[in-house]
């Protein structure tokens, strides 16, 4: 998707192009990298590289029409009522498509002369962060569309963003350390960024991270401050920016040239914008991207939604609710008494539960109006939007309603969403429900275009061109049978197409009759088929034409009504989507009901302390994923006497990754304001969590396993807080024993000494848990497991004290290896065990040394290391640059 190859510029014609070509190449200079739908008639054709590249994409015909500069051109086509279909898997490709339209009919063109092209233009250009139809987005998840402004040579830098499918726009300030968590946060479909040099290192962080983000660069000026500013003031039809907050000027630059881009592809119509919200980093707890792909919060690494954790906690029965839910999984709280107003209000439900299940009953009836609100502003909508949004204002009325009437008081969230829902402000909602209730029709067409949406007795004039148009079908049903009797075929039908209007037919067996005299004075010979002679009478010609006149002006009539509709309607813009907010809200909040009551989920405990107090935790995802049952585990971290840090050994397969993530996953949880898979759980408050997993290669980026593994390590190493969670899994097995394990070894003390931060450790370098005896705040647990018969029995519970072994073998043996090669190891396994002991156990192991504290040279070692670490600037290097400093690195550890 990032550096899609780019389309080479059409070749200046050598013979005299046609006008249509003329116009062709004009218009697709204009649409730049975008492939050009061209509009002909019922087709959106694509020239030149464009069809090569779409019949590839679509796997659609390729054919050829005319030539240009002596050459065949490639062309291919989709049609026109079924363009949807082609332009998402386009999209979906990573391209980007103008659709070019026929402003004018060809009569409307003869008119200009007989040689003149039909006027076309580009309507909209289509990239994946600007997509608003329904069949192209997936209801469930936000679809972003991103700005990175970068002033100053760097030292200023802003991330604005905005989902134009509901309007939501907010901006938050960034820098190059915090890019790619604030991208990670985002998950945007498409980037705009200034266009930067190829040595320029925000360009190797945005690359590095972001294979699946549609990149569009711009040109420096787009992201100009000063216009930005006047870009917002103009949007929001205000004179001043204070209303909205306080915008630095890389937040003015991003915003402006978010909204320059919004208006390019949308070809000036203004979409449905809420004012920018800004986004403070100060506001969320920081997921960085590493982290975020780890414990696959919102999607798994494959890129799935099942078996994620979105997909575990799920319950949301709206569109809405799940993108709000996934917004909150992206971006916990910090502020305790933020996140225990979400509490309040979930435990709210808790305790309701047939208000909880009657208020899940509307929503499942409630439909999604931040969307129709979006197609409608932007001139894409149809009468469904419409009625998405009586519906939806419908519904939120009944939900204030079924919820005011209960005891006890609501908590404060849920009363402002009712208060919204209700309508309290006066916006009017009634009056604009009963316009809508006697507007539209039951069955309602996809686009007005298509008529027959507008109500009986809404509009005197509609309906008496309709009356016109229906008595003539009923004096045309009429005349079928007066010329049956004065032909006396009994087969003669009259029906109707879309090229011929209204005609007569009868079988082949009897035309003749009715080309004969005296029946060819009233019928006139129109087309001999196969299987029928068709013709006409001057009375149904006469007839289909008042049909016909009556219907195109009963469709102009109902495409005014449906702009008056539509007008009206986005007057109240703003409240419909305040109103929508509140509901997907209702939904959140009553989903996590649902979860407390059916996968025990329980209300956390948020404060200010350094606690992290899990009584019988669960992994959410491997819990609702398993067939066994899970066990649960305790976790204390954190305040006074209990330890900061623990060390988790145990067999391979002993639940050591899943403990570790489902108390990291379980502070994200009780941040975001949801309930927890627990027995109980307090939690003082989480800045950062991080969590890293011993790495997999990351090829395509060129880094090798250990080179990411240690890039991320250093990251945490340099971030944490006293506030942060750490979550280091098996950190340094990329490596031989030795340099892994001194790895692990110097991570650990850095994580008690200088992050001083919360932390899990899961090891299988046995000799670590020695750590304990130096580091006052680290303990050792264990995965306890039994054995029965010489196999390993699991028994996934977390106990005091290290694991005695680490029954490699036996894991290895339950896997399936040979009987012979199991054997072998086990031999193997006794021989270096014996000689370890001769060896007097564990001192000759340089990095023991410096658990002794007699031996005073080894802690300044350790220290030098750990400060060579620190002194790597990471952001700076190139890989080939980082590899060699860790061979350095390596290379003085070897001294030690
Ligand atoms: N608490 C638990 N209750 C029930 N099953 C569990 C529990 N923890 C883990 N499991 C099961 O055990 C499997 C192995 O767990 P996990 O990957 O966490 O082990 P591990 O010790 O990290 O292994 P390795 O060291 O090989 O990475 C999981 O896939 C899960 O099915």
């Amino acid at each position: 998707m990032l550096d899609k190859p780019k389309k080479k510029q059409q070749a200046a014609p050598k013979t005299q192009p046609t006008p249509m070509m003329v116009q062709y190449l004009t218009i697709k200079e204009e649409a730049g990298d975008a492939l050009l739908f061209y509009r002909m008639g019922d087709f959106y054709e694509l020239f030149f590289d464009d069809a090569v590249a779409a019949a590839g994409a679509l796997d659609i015909a390729l054919t050829k029409r005319g030539q240009h500069s002596g050459a065949d051109i490639p062309m291919c086509g989709v049609p026109f009522h079924a363009y949807e279909s082609y332009l998402a898997k386009l999209i979906r490709s990573g391209f980007k498509v103008a659709i070019c339209e026929q402003m004018e009919s060809p009569d409307e063109a003869k008119k200009r002369g007989s040689k003149s092209v039909v006027r076309r233009e580009i309507i909209r250009i289509v990239t994946p962060g600007t997509i608003v139809e329904d069949s192209l987005l997936d209801a469930r998840s936000n679809n972003y569309l991103a700005a990175l402004a970068i002033l100053r040579g760097g030292e200023e830098a802003a991330l604005a963003c905005v989902d134009i499918s509901t309007g939501e726009l907010s901006v938050r300030e960034t820098g190059m350390d915090r890019l790619v968590a604030d991208l990670a946060s985002v998950s945007p479909k498409e980037l705009v960024l200034p266009e930067l040099p190829e040595d320029d290192p925000w360009r190797a962080k945005i690359f590095d991270r972001s294979s699946d983000i549609t990149i569009t660069p711009q040109a420096a000026q787009y992201f100009d401050s000063t216009a930005g500013q006047r870009r917002i003031l103009e949007t929001f039809n205000v004179a001043s920016l204070d209303g909205f907050g306080d915008f630095s000027r890389a937040e003015c630059g991003a915003l402006g040239a978010l909204l320059n881009y919004v208006m390019l592809t949308q070809a000036g119509r203004t979409p449905s914008l809420s004012p920018p919200r800004s986004a403070s980093i100060d506001d969320a707890m920081v997921i960085d991207a590493a982290t975020r792909s780890s414990l696959e919060i919102l999607q798994t690494q494959s890129g799935a939604r099942k078996g994620s954790l979105l997909w575990a906690v799920d319950c949301t029965v709206t569109g809405p609710g799940a993108r709000l839910l996934a917004s909150r999984l992206s971006a916990p709280l910090v502020n305790s008494n933020a996140i225990k107003e979400r509490h309040d209000a979930v435990g709210f439900f808790e305790h309701s539960h047939d208000l909880c299940q009657r208020v899940r009953e509307i929503l499942t009836e409630t439909p999604d109006a931040a969307r129709a609100v979006s197609r409608l502003a932007m001139d894409r909508g149809g009468p469904r939007d419409l009625a998405a949004i009586r519906d939806t204002l419908m519904k939120a009325r009944e939900l204030a309603k079924v919820i005011s009437h209960v005891d006890p008081t609501p908590p404060s969230k849920i009363t402002h969403a009712l208060e919204v829902m209700e309508d309290k402000k006066g916006e009017s909602f009634s009056a604009l429900i009963d316009m809508l209730r006697s507007a539209l029709s039951d069955t309602l067409p996809m686009l007005a275009r298509d008529g027959g949406f507008v109500a009986k007795d809404y509009d005197p004039g509609l309906d008496s061109v309709r009356m016109l148009r229906d008595e003539s079908k009923r004096v045309i049903a009429g005349l079928e049978a007066k010329y049956r009797e004065q032909t006396n075929v009994k087969a003669l039908k009259i029906r109707h197409n879309n090229v011929l209007g209204y005609f007569v037919e009868t079988p082949p067996s009897h035309g003749d009759k009715l080309l004969a005299s005296p029946q060819d004075e009233t019928f006139i010979h129109r087309q001999t088929l196969a299987s029928a002679v068709r013709f006409t009478t001057t009375e149904l010609a006469d007839l289909d034409a008042k049909i016909t006149r009556a219907r195109d002006e009963a469709l102009a009539r109902e495409i005014e009504i449906f702009s008056n509709l539509r007008s009206m309607t986005l007057a109240h813009r703003e409240a419909i989507l305040a109103a929508a907010g509140s509901v997907a809200e209702i939904d959140l909040t009553a989903s996590g009901a649902v979860l407390a009551r059916e996968q025990n989920f329980v209300r956390p405990t948020v404060d200010n302390s350094h606690a992290f107090e899990i009584e019988g935790g669960r992994h959410p995802v491997v819990e609702k994923a398993g067939s066994e049952r899970f066990i649960a585990n305790d976790c204390r971290l954190g305040d006074a006497d209990e330890p900061q840090l623990w060390l988790v050994t145990g067999p391979n397969m002993a639940g050591k990754s899943t403990f570790l993530r489902q108390n990291a996953l379980i502070a994200i949880l009780a941040q975001a304001g949801l309930y927890v898979p627990a027995v109980s759980a307090r939690i003082g408050v989480v800045d950062r969590v991080f969590s890293r997993v011993g790495a997999s290669d990351d090829l395509a980026g060129g880094r090798s396993t250990f080179m990411v593994e240690m890039v991320e390590t250093a990251a945490i190493l340099n971030q944490a807080t006293d506030r942060s969670l750490v979550v280091l899994d098996e950190i340094g097995r990329g490596t031989s024993t030795f340099d892994g394990m001194s790895i692990a070894w110097a991570a650990v003390e850095h994580l008690h000494d200088v992050n001083r931060c919360r932390g899990l450790f899961a090891t299988h370098y046995h000799e670590l848990t020695a750590l304990a005896e130096k580091l006052s705040r680290l303990s050792n647990v264990s995965m306890k497991v039994r054995e029965w018969n010489g196999d390993v029995v699991f028994l996934h519970e977390v106990g005091a004290g290290p694991a005695d072994r680490s029954y490699g073998v036996a894991v290895a043996r339950l896997a399936g290896l040979p009987p012979s090669a199991v054997s072998r190891a086990e031999a193997v396994l006794e021989m270096l065990e014996e000689r370890r002991k001769d060896a007097g156990g564990l001192v000759d192991l340089p990095l023991f040394a410096a658990a002794e504290p007699v031996k005073e040279k080894a802690p300044s070692d350790n220290e030098t290391m750990i400060d060579a670490l620190n002194a790597l600037n990471l952001d700076s290097m190139s890989p080939k640059e980082a590899l060699d400093a860790l061979y350095r690195l390596k290379s003085k550890l070897d001294q030690l």
